[in-house]
């Protein structure tokens, strides 16, 4: 099964969260199961906080990069289209909002499992929530925008 991410053209696979291209990234995959969105992520010994637990900063980023993902998924499943068919739809984080509710224990596959709160054209909402050995650790908001055609272009 491919994850919303391998359709993700070329030039747009370069993010340290989900790029493909990005050899130093997170290369994370989202596929759907059911009517949520999952992302599964083994954390290295490294991306830690305390020792024994997992650096916020790298929960807030899986989160950041599975709701930009899964706001694509949606809005493809909604329009009744094959991620990646014409036209491209493409997200960026609007705003990005993670609430840690205990220590996540590094070591064990960390998953993140997303549902749509809300699906407009330009602007998709996804909560999601983290999950280790079955324990939920933290809770994820990612406001995802359309990505505008100038994008970075006018900086
Ligand atoms: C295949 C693609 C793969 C790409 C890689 C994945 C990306 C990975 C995640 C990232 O790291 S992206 C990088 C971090 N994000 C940015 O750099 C975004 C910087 N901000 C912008 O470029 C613009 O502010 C943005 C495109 C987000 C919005 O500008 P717009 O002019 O398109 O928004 P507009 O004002 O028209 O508002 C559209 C809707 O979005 C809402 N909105 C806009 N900005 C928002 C915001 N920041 N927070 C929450 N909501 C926001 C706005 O209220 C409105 O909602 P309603 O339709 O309900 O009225």
């Amino acid at each position: 099964m491919k994850a919303i991410q391998d359709y993700y053209p070329e030039e747009l696979s370069h993010c340290y969260g989900c790029g493909s291209q990005n050899e130093h990234g997170h290369q994370i995959k989202t596929y759907w199961d059911g009517d949520e969105t999952v992302t599964r992520f083994t954390p290295e010994p490294y991306h830690t906080a305390v020792p024994g637990f997992v650096y916020g900063g790298l929960i807030a980023s899986l989160i950041d990069c599975h709701g930009t993902g899964s706001a694509a998924a949606a809005t493809y499943r909604a329009e009744g289209r094959e991620p990646g068919t014409e036209p491209l739809v493409r997200f960026v984080t609007g705003s990005l909002k993670v609430t840690y509710l205990k220590p996540t224990k590094l070591g064990p596959e960390i998953e993140i499992r997303g549902r749509v709160r809300e699906l407009k054209e330009r602007k998709v909402v996804i909560d999601s929530r983290v999950l280790v050995d079955g324990v939920e650790t933290a809770l994820g908001e990612v406001v995802a925008i359309r990505m505008p055609a100038d994008f970075g272009k006018a900086v």
